[in-house]
């Protein structure tokens, strides 16, 4: 398990980055780590990595404090992507396969499993700076994954990847997670945590506001009321709580508070029902609750 406990983190200049972050990440999880702009998610997993040093809190991994050689065995996809521009994309993935201990057998049957199921096979012998941005990216996790990693931290491993890439890397990290691996990572596409973490962590300016499976943080949000109204009269939710939404002649109500009964009369008499019910709260109405 990771475990990640009490950590501060003060810039020179004075802004304090991480403010107590603690969370644990446990074998065979997805942990979607997710925050606004600046809160703090790199600072936190470079951390982790040891590229940065905390003023406070520790970093542990199995029950031990992370050390160098543990790091070693770690999968890592940092913010600022580096990758060796001429050099040609499977050789890389196989490079960095062996600086990470591994034969040159051994790397190259993981390059070769890795490049076909990140669809890049056809690129294999072009140079990365030859490649889109989106397939540079496939690469960069391509040498995160290599070498097995007995436990994967990526800083936003989704992001410029279109549609089937996506599935493809949610894929891959699924049955890294079912493995055994704990897989942390990074990620602003809220749609895609809640259908594929296990866990999700949110911070915001520094600390943690929630974690937890995604059905325990639903529960904890309550249900929110939605209400849909077909020819509803103007101003019939006046005084209501919760957010009304008009989409051409449908008026729909949100709403988490307030008397349902008293709102369904107003509806009935407003105009025509097409749906009363109680919902589960998405990820995002959670995040925006959270960091509100
Ligand atoms: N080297 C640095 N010197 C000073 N401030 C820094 C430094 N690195 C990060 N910060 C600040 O620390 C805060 C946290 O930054 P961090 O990069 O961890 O956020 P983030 O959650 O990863 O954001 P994003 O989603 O934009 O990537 C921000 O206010 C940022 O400006």
């Amino acid at each position: 398990m990771l475990e990640i406990t009490g950590l501060r983190k003060q810039f020179p200049g004075g802004k304090v980055a991480l403010d107590g972050v603690g969370f644990e990440v446990r074998p065979g999880e997805l942990y979607g780590f997710v925050g606004a702009n600046g809160a703090g998610k790199t600072t936190t997993m470079r951390i982790v990595m040891g590229v940065l040093l905390s003023d406070a809190g520790q970093v542990s991994w199995q029950g031990r404090p992370l050390d160098a050689d543990t790091r070693k065995r770690i999968g890592y996809m940092p913010e600022e992507r580096g990758l060796y521009q001429k050099m040609r994309v499977a050789e890389q993935i196989e490079y960095f396969g062996q600086l990470h201990g591994m034969s040159a057998a051994a790397a190259r049957t993981a390059t070769n499993d890795l490049l076909e199921r990140l669809t890049l096979t056809e690129r294999r012998n072009d140079a990365v700076e030859a490649l889109s941005l989106g397939n540079q990216q496939r690469v960069q996790l391509a040498v995160a994954l290599v070498h097995d990693p007995e436990l994967l931290i990526l800083d936003e491993p989704f992001s410029g990847l279109d549609p089937i890439a996506v599935e493809a890397l949610s894929t891959v990290l699924q049955e890294r997670a079912r493995g055994g691996v704990p897989v942390l990572f990074s990620s602003h596409q809220l749609e895609l945590v809640e259908r594929l973490c296990d866990a999700v962590g949110i911070i915001s300016a520094g600390r943690m506001v929630a974690t937890g499976s995604v059905e325990t943080l639903q529960a904890a949000a309550g249900r929110a009321l939605k209400v849909v109204v077909r020819g509803a009269e103007p101003g019939w939710a006046d005084g209501l709580p919760g957010e009304l939404a008009v989409q051409g002649d449908r008026h729909v109500l949100v709403t988490s508070g307030g008397d349902d009964q008293e709102i369904l009369r107003r509806a009935v008499k407003s105009g025509h029902v097409e749906h009363f019910g109680f919902e589960r709260a998405s990820l995002t109405e959670i995040f925006k609750e959270a960091v509100a």
